[in-house]
C-alpha cells in the first residue's frame, strides 16, 4: 500500500500545485485495500476535504489506482477516524478494524448518513461519481451518443437495448456510460447498478472458475437493473467468458434490464467474438463517438480549466487544441502539464508558457506523419499490397484505399496536390483533387468510411 501511494503522490506532485499537495492530498489516509474484491478504502480528515478531494480529484484516483493495480479498483471514500495515521497503511491484520472505526466512530459520520449511503452505494456500483452528463462537453463528434445515452437514462431497459457506443481511445466512451449510471442513482439509489471493465469480468470468470462459484457469480449479474461493461473487445478470444456473458445478456435483456456496452470498434469488426454475441450487440442501437473536432476540443480545454480554476484564454486554449488532436485524454494531459509547468515557475499561463510546456508534445506530433507511413497503414488497413498504391489497378477494393491515402496524405501532410500524385506512382494532380472532394462526400454519407477515417487518423498519429 505504501507503494500505490507513493505512486500516486509522485504523479499528483508533477499535477498540483505544492501547497495543494500539502492542504488537501497530504492529509488524506489508506485505510483498508482487499485485493478479493479489487477495492481500496480511503478517508480524508473531514468532510469538507473528503468532498473537496472527491469532486476535484475522485476521478484521478481511480486512474492512479487502475494504472498501479492493473485493474479497476473501486474506491470508497470516508471521513477518517481520528486515531487514523496519515499516508500509511495500517497494517493488515488491523485493517478491518481500523475501517469499522472510521465509519463507526467519529460522530460527524453518523451526521451525515446520506453520503455514507452514496459511499457505499458507489462502492457496490463501482461508478465514478465525477464522470457526470454536467461535465461531458457535446459537440458534432458525440452528440448522437449522447442522445442516446440520455435517452436510456430516462427510459432505461426500453428505448435501446443494448446501447453498443464505440469509438477510439480516450474519446469519452466510459465517461459517457458512468454519466448514465450516475444518472440512474441520482433518481433511484436504490438501482442495482454495476459498472465493469471487460478485463475485471474476464478475470472475476476466471476466479469463479477456479472456486467453482458460478451459481454466485451469475447470481450477482442476473440481479442487476444496469450492466455497464467497458471495453468489450478484451473478450475477443476468450470463449468461456463470451458464453458466461451471453448468459448474463439473454437474461438482463428478457427481463427488461439495461445493458450498455462499449468497445474501440463496431461490433462485427471486434476480433474473436462469437457470431451470437455480435448479432445480439447489434440488436439494440451502435452509435459512434468521433474525435472531437477544433472547436469541441477548445471547449473542453476551457470547460476543464474552469472546473480547475485556472485562467486560460481562449488564444491559448486554441494553440493548445490545434496541437493535441487525437483524443481528450491527451488534452487533458496537456492542460495537467501546462498548470504543473505554471506552478513550478510560478508564472501566468501565457502563450509563451504553453509552447515551453508541450514543447516535446508539440514536436512528437509534427512531422510524424509521412505518404509513405500513411499508405502502408492504410493498405494493412483495407488488406491491400502497399504496392497498389502505385499500380494502375482499378478494381473498386483498390481504388478506394488509394484514394482513402490520398485524401490522408492532404490532410496529415504539409505536400501539394502535385507532390502527392508523384508520390502515387507518378500520378496527375487532377486525380489526387479528385480522390480528396470523393472522400470529403463520401465520408458525410457514410459513418462506416467516416469511421475508418479515424482509426485511420488515430492510428497515424500514434
Ligand atoms: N465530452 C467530454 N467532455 C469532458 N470530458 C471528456 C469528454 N470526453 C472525454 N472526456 C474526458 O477524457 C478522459 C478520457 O475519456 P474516457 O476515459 O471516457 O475515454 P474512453 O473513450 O472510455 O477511452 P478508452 O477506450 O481508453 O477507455 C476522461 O477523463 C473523460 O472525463
Amino acid at each position: 500500500m505504501d507503494q500505490f501511494w507513493n505512486h500516486c503522490v509522485e504523479a499528483l506532485r508533477k499535477e498540483i500545485p505544492a501547497q495543494q499537495i500539502k492542504l488537501w492530498i497530504e492529509p488524506l489516509t489508506v485505510v483498508e485495500f482487499d485485493e478479493d474484491t479489487a477495492s481500496l478504502s480511503m478517508a480524508a480528515p473531514n468532510r469538507f476535504k473528503l468532498d473537496w478531494v472527491l469532486n476535484n480529484y475522485g476521478g484521478r484516483f481511480n486512474e492512479l489506482a487502475t494504472e498501479f493495480f492493473g485493474c479497476d479498483m473501486a474506491i470508497q471514500w470516508q471521513v477518517a477516524a481520528k486515531q487514523a495515521s496519515p499516508l500509511v497503511a495500517p497494517p493488515p491484520a488491523s485493517a478491518k478494524n481500523n475501517s469499522e472505526a472510521a465509519t463507526q466512530g467519529a460522530p460527524k459520520v453518523a451526521a451525515v448518513k446520506r453520503d455514507e449511503i452514496a459511499a457505499t452505494v458507489y462502492e457496490r456500483s463501482r461508478l465514478n461519481r465525477d464522470l457526470c452528463f454536467s461535465n461531458f462537453v457535446s459537440g458534432r463528434a458525440n452528440q448522437l451518443a449522447r442522445a442516446a445515452a440520455e435517452q436510456v437514462a430516462s427510459n432505461p431497459g426500453v428505448s435501446y437495448n443494448p446501447l453498443f457506443l464505440y469509438g477510439g481511445v480516450g474519446l469519452g466512451k466510459t465517461h459517457l456510460i458512468h454519466s448514465i449510471g450516475n444518472r440512474l442513482l441520482e433518481q433511484n439509489p436504490n438501482t442495482q447498478i454495476r459498472y465493469i471493465h471487460a478485463e475485471q469480468y474476464v478475470s472475476d470468470v476466471v476466479k469463479a472458475y477456479q472456486k467453482k462459484a458460478f451459481e454466485e457469480f451469475k447470481r450477482s449479474y442476473y440481479s442487476l437493473d444496469l450492466l455497464l461493461i467497458d471495453d468489450i473487445q478484451f473478450f475477443g478470444g476468450k470463449s468461456r467468458t463470451q458464453e458466461e456473458f451471453f448468459y448474463a445478456f439473454e437474461q438482463l435483456i428478457a427481463a427488461k434490464k439495461q445493458i450498455i456496452i462499449t468497445s474501440d470498434t463496431y461490433p462485427k469488426d471486434i476480433q474473436g467474438m462469437d457470431d451470437r454475441l455480435i448479432s445480439r450487440f447489434n440488436s439494440g442501437l451502435t452509435v459512434a463517438i468521433e474525435p472531437p473536432e477544433l472547436e469541441m476540443r477548445v471547449a473542453i480545454l476551457l470547460k476543464k480549466a474552469e472546473q480547475q480554476k485556472i485562467m486560460f484564454s481562449e488564444d491559448v486554449a486554441f494553440f493548445v487544441a490545434k496541437h493535441m488532436r487525437s483524443n481528450i485524454r491527451e488534452l487533458e494531459g496537456a492542460l495537467r502539464r501546462i498548470m504543473a509547468f505554471a506552478s513550478f515557475h510560478n508564472k501566468p499561463v501565457t502563450m509563451d508558457l504553453v509552447r515551453e510546456a508541450l514543447r516535446d508534445m508539440i514536436s512528437v506530433h509534427h512531422g510524424q506523419v509521412s505518404v509513405e507511413s500513411i499508405q502502408k497503414t492504410v493498405a494493412d488497413y483495407y488488406k491491400i499490397k502497399v504496392a497498389d498504391m502505385f499500380s494502375k489497378r482499378r478494381q473498386a477494393q483498390i481504388v478506394l484505399p488509394r484514394q482513402v491515402a490520398m485524401y490522408l496524405a492532404k490532410e496529415l501532410t504539409e505536400k501539394s496536390y502535385v507532390e502527392i500524385g508523384e508520390l502515387f506512382g507518378g500520378r496527375d494532380h487532377t486525380t489526387v483533387l479528385h480522390a480528396v472532394n470523393k472522400i470529403s462526400e463520401l465520408r458525410n454519407q457514410s459513418s462506416e468510411l467516416n469511421h475508418a477515417l479515424h482509426v485511420l487518423d488515430q492510428t497515424l498519429k500514434g
